[in-house]
C-alpha cells in the first residue's frame, strides 16, 4: 500500500480501488430498491459499481467512526451525571469547483442514512454563505466567487457552532446557481439531525491560511471528520466544461438564469467561455487556496477519468 508522494506515504494509509473495496465487509452487496431509486436521483452518470466497491465500505467506516464518538458521549455523560445533549456528528467534504463534492455529499447522506444508529442526516453547502451579489460587486469580489474574502465567514462559523451546539432550530442560508445569488426568501432549517454534512471549498481552511485572515474559530474547528475529493487539475477543468455546456441546455434557457446571455452560443464559444472562467478564477482559487488544505483531510478520495476512484488515503 504505497502512494507515489511521500508525505502522503508517511500520513496515511493508501488503497487502490480492490483493496478498499474488499472493506466494505458486512454491508449488503446489492441495495433495495428505495435506496437505489434515491441514488439513481442524485447523479444519472454514477456507477452502481462506484457505489459498492467505494461508497459502502465509506459508509460502513463513517459508521463506526461515528459510533465510536457516540460511545464516547455516552461515558462522558454517565461520568459527569446529565442527560445526553443531542449534538450532531459533524462530516466535512472539501475539493475543487466541479470535482464532485456535492454528488459524494448526496451519495453519503443516502447511504449514512440506512444505518439505524444515525438515520437523520442533513446536508448544507458553504455556498448559501457566500456574500449575496449585490454585496460581492460593491466590495469587488465578483471575480474572485468562491475564494476566501467571498464568504461571510462570520456568520458561516455562527451556523456551525449553532449546529454543534446542538441548538434545536439553526438556519441555514440557501444559494441558487440560476440566479447566482443567495435567496432571500428561503432558507434550510437544521433541527438536531444525528449527522450534518457540510460541503464546500473552504471547509479545510484554518488560520494557517494567510488569505483566510487570522479570526478564529473556523469551520474546520468544528468539525469530526473531513474528507478532500481530489482530482487532476486537467480533469477538473474538463469536468468544468462539460458541466457549464450541460447548464447552457438546462438551466441557463431559465430567463431568470443569471447566465441567460450564454444559453444560444455555439459549443466552441461556451467552451472557451468557460476555460476562461476556469483559468482566470477556478483554477487559481484551487492552487492559491483549496488544493493547500488537502493534507489536512482526514480521509482523500482521489478520482481519475470519468470520476471513477482511483485511490483511497485515511489518515494513519
Ligand atoms: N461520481 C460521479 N460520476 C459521474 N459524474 C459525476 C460524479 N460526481 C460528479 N459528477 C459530475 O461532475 C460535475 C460536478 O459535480 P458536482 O456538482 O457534484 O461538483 P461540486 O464539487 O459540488 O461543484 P461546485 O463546487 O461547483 O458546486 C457534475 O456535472 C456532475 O454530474
Ligand atoms: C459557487 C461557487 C463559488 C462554488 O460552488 C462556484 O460554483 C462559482 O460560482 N465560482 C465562480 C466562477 C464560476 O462561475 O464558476
Amino acid at each position: 500500500m504505497t502512494s507515489e508522494n511521500p508525505i502522503h506515504n508517511a500520513l496515511y494509509l493508501a488503497f487502490n480501488r480492490s483493496q478498499w473495496a474488499e472493506l466494505r465487509e458486512s454491508v449488503p452487496l446489492t441495495l433495495n430498491e428505495p435506496e437505489l431509486a434515491d441514488l439513481r436521483g442524485i447523479n444519472e452518470k454514477l456507477s452502481l459499481t462506484e457505489v459498492t466497491d467505494i461508497y459502502l465500505p465509506l459508509s460502513r467506516l463513517l459508521n463506526l467512526i461515528v459510533g465510536a464518538k457516540q460511545k464516547r458521549g455516552l461515558v462522558l455523560n454517565e461520568f459527569l451525571g446529565r442527560k445526553p445533549p443531542k449534538r450532531p456528528y459533524i462530516i466535512s467534504i472539501a475539493g475543487s469547483v466541479a470535482v464532485g463534492k456535492s454528488t459524494t455529499a448526496r451519495i453519503l447522506q443516502a447511504l449514512l442514512s440506512q444505518w439505524p444508529e444515525h438515520p437523520r442526516v442533513d446536508l448544507v453547502t458553504t455556498d448559501g454563505f457566500l456574500y449575496p451579489l449585490a454585496e460581492l460587486k460593491r466590495r469587488g469580489l465578483l471575480q474572485r466567487k468562491g475564494f476566501p474574502e467571498s464568504y461571510d465567514m462570520k456568520m458561516l462559523v455562527e451556523f456551525i457552532s449553532n449546529v454543534k451546539a446542538g441548538n434545536e432550530h439553526v438556519k441555514s442560508p440557501l444559494y441558487s446557481h440560476i440566479s447566482y445569488d443567495r435567496l432571500t426568501d428561503d432558507y434550510q432549517a437544521i433541527e438536531q439531525p444525528d449527522i450534518l454534512i457540510i460541503e464546500g471549498l473552504n471547509v479545510l481552511q484554518s488560520g494557517q491560511d494567510s488569505a483566510v485572515g487570522i479570526q478564529q474559530p473556523f469551520v474546520s474547528d468544528f468539525v469530526d471528520f473531513s474528507i478532500y475529493v481530489d482530482a487532476e487539475e486537467q480533469l477538473l477543468k474538463k469536468w468544468y466544461i462539460d458541466r457549464f455546456l450541460q447548464f447552457r441546455g438546462g438551466a441557463f434557457s431559465d430567463e431568470k438564469s443569471y447566465f441567460h446571455h450564454y444559453s444560444n452560443l455555439a459549443d466552441n464559444e461556451a467552451k472557451t467561455i468557460a476555460a476562461n472562467i476556469w483559468d482566470s478564477i477556478n483554477g487559481p482559487n484551487l492552487k492559491l487556496n483549496i488544493e493547500p488544505t488537502r493534507d489536512r483531510a482526514h480521509l482523500i478520495l482521489q478520482k481519475g477519468y470519468d470520476h471513477l476512484m482511483s485511490q483511497v488515503l485515511l489518515r494513519k
